[in-house]
Parts: C-alpha cells; structure tokens; sequence
C-alpha cells in the first residue's frame, strides 16, 4: 500500500479530472473520471472529493472543463456558454468557502481575456492545487512546533491527504507531529454520519503507519475526563473574520469538552479558508444535506419506521474556544478584540 501522505484525492489527466471515489473507500479504491464541469459538480455534491481544499481545487478543474466545452460549442462567446456551468460548480456545496474562492480567482483569469483560455485556465487551476500542497506542508511544520513530544492527540473528520491537494491540514500536523517529536496517542472520531474518520482517516494513518484508535462519536469527553487527551487537532471549512470557525458537526462540541477539561484545541486551516466577507460564525451558512443520511446506512434503513431527521453536516465553533490557528501565512492566537486580521496585515 503507497504512503498516503502522497495519495492523491484528485489527478488532473490533461483532458479529464480523475477523482478517487471516497464514498467507497476503504472497502474499495476506484477512479471516477469527471469529463465536463457538470460531472464535476455532482461529484462534489455526492461526496466523491470532499474536504474544503479538496472542493475548491475539484471545481478548479471543473472550470477548465466548462470552457472547453465552451471554447468547442461557442467560440465567439466562450465566456458566456460557459454560464451555467460555473452557477452548477458554485452551488455545489454551501460551507467549505474554498469552492468559492477558488471560483473566484479561475474567474479572474477568464476576465483576464486570455488569447490562449484554456492553457491560461489550466496552469491557474494546477496553481491552485500545487500551492495548496505547499501550504499543508508549511502548516504541518509550524502546527507540529506546537506540541510537545509524547502528547496525546484527538482529531475530528479527514483532514488528510483525500480532503486537500496533498498531506493534510489538521492530519498534516498529527504527520508532522509523529515524524518529528513523536506522539504517544493519535485518536480519530468515527465522524457520523459519512463515518470520515473511521473511514478515511484510519485508513490514512494506518498506511503510514502511524498507529490510530478510532472511539465512537461521543466517547471524546470521557477520553478527556480521564486525562488522556492534550491536543484536539481539527480542519475548517470557513473561518470567519473574528475566528469563528465552521467545521464537521461534532467539532463544537469537542471545542466545548476542550475547554471543561483544559485541553488545547487547535484549528488548521490555509489561508483560502478564511472568508473576511463573514465577519462572525452567524454570517457562514450551514450545509443541512438529506434525512436518508442519517436514516440509513448502506442503503438500509436503520431508523425507527416513521423517524424524520435533521442532518446539519457543520458547525460553528466560536472563536473564544479555540486556543490557536495555524495557517500557512503564520499562526494565530488570542482572537479576542482582533480576530485573524494579524494574518493579512489589515
Ligand atoms: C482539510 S479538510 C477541513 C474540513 O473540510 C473537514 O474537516 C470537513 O469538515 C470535511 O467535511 P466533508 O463534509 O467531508 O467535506
């Protein structure tokens, strides 16, 4: 089995965008080839690549497809046939503002009227998904500096290698962490209800070998009660101008047994993650996807007959509970009155 710590979420073809199918793993590793921006989008939406910087660099690509199917259909008005798709791509999934971001900045480039659009397009979507390799790997070092050898971490979702365009934010640091120092205990939530911790970070960690011990969704408090946690170690999927952050629903509730119990809690997240446009957590909108995720598992039901469900995939974890923001711009600390401005020289 590779080191996942080189896996690839997503694999630009030249003419395609080959996704590895995360609903399926780790029963199975297939490929799922996305030949439009259509494709792309759905891709998204049902949950084949997933994780912020994942999203924003799948849409990316999803953009150099729209135009070359709009570049063939419509030469004369490129920019305008590639309409509908670029609205499909954006309204893909809500939360994670990486989607957003990077449409914005492929955006940019079409405004830009390019003589060669498709090769401007492309170099800027590869850009897109290099520089966030190389952000991770900076997190990964300036996150690890702050946990002492032999600490014990818990870490909520995939952050990993299948949630960005290569090594991981929150698990980027656990990496880090682990090659250098050393950790005594790296423990992943199950993550419900698409089980990405049971699923894929246990899988990227075991790859590695960097021994994980899954606990249920709600076991976290007593690990902490007992006195076996130091660090939680978590994503984002859109930090907010005063450090609100939202991430995978449950994280709020770690942020608030961290804080009962004295455990640090750390948040990783690139700078694309940030959104100043959203100036608390209230203004970042929640991704609610169907009740069928939480009313059945592997297409059985498993929900009392007649059960409806409410199935919110994020939260908001307040800014006053998380004790540091690690970017690749620098790390923050103490929101209170400030909020991450410090990282953009504002
Ligand atoms: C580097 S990934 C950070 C977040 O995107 C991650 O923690 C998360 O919440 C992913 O949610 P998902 O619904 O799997 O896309």
């Amino acid at each position: 089995m590779p080191r996942n710590d080189t896996v690839r979420a997503l694999d630009w073809q030249g003419d395609h965008l080959r996704l590895l199918d995360q609903r399926r793993l780790p029963v199975e590793t297939t490929w799922l080839d996305c030949r439009t921006a259509p494709e792309t989008a759905d891709a998204i939406r049902d949950m084949v690549v997933r994780g912020a910087p994942a999203i924003g660099i799948a849409a990316a690509y999803g953009v150099v497809l729209a135009a070359r199917s709009a570049l063939r259909r419509q030469p004369e008005d490129w920019r305008g046939a590639m309409a509908n798709d670029l609205t499909r791509l954006r309204t893909a999934r809500p939360t994670a503002v990486n989607l957003f971001w990077a449409l914005d900045r492929m955006q940019r480039m079409i405004d830009s009227d390019p003589t060669d659009p498709l090769q401007v397009l492309e170099a800027e979507a590869v850009a897109i998904h290099q520089e966030d390799l190389a952000a991770n790997r900076r997190m990964g070092h300036l996150g690890a500096q702050l946990i002492p050898a032999g600490a014990r971490v818990l870490t909520h979702c995939n952050t990993g290698s299948l949630a960005t365009g290569g090594y991981g934010t929150a698990l980027g640091v656990i990496r880090s962490a682990w090659a250098g120092k050393g950790l005594a205990a790296v423990y992943a939530d199950e993550t419900r209800p698409w089980l990405q911790g049971a699923r894929l970070t246990a899988w990227e960690l075991v790859a590695d070998a960097i021994p994980v011990k899954l606990i249920a969704e709600g076991a976290a408090p007593l690990l902490m009660q007992r006195g076996e946690v130091d660090w939680v170690i978590v994503g984002a999927d859109r930090v907010a101008a005063n450090g609100d952050t939202a991430n995978k629903i449950g994280t709020y509730a770690l942020a608030l047994a961290c804080k009962a119990h004295g455990v640090k809690f750390m948040v990783v997240a690139p700078s694309s993650t940030i959104d100043l446009d959203c100036l608390s957590g209230e203004d970042i909108p929640i991704e609610e996807r169907p009740a069928e995720e939480l009313l059945y598992m592997n297409g059985r039901r498993v929900a009392a007959e007649g059960a409806g469900a409410w199935n919110p995939v994020f939260d908001i974890t307040p800014a006053e509970l998380i004790d540091v923001l690690v970017t690749e711009r620098g790390v923050v600390s103490d929101f209170v009155g400030k909020g991450v401005s410090a990282l953009f020289d504002i």
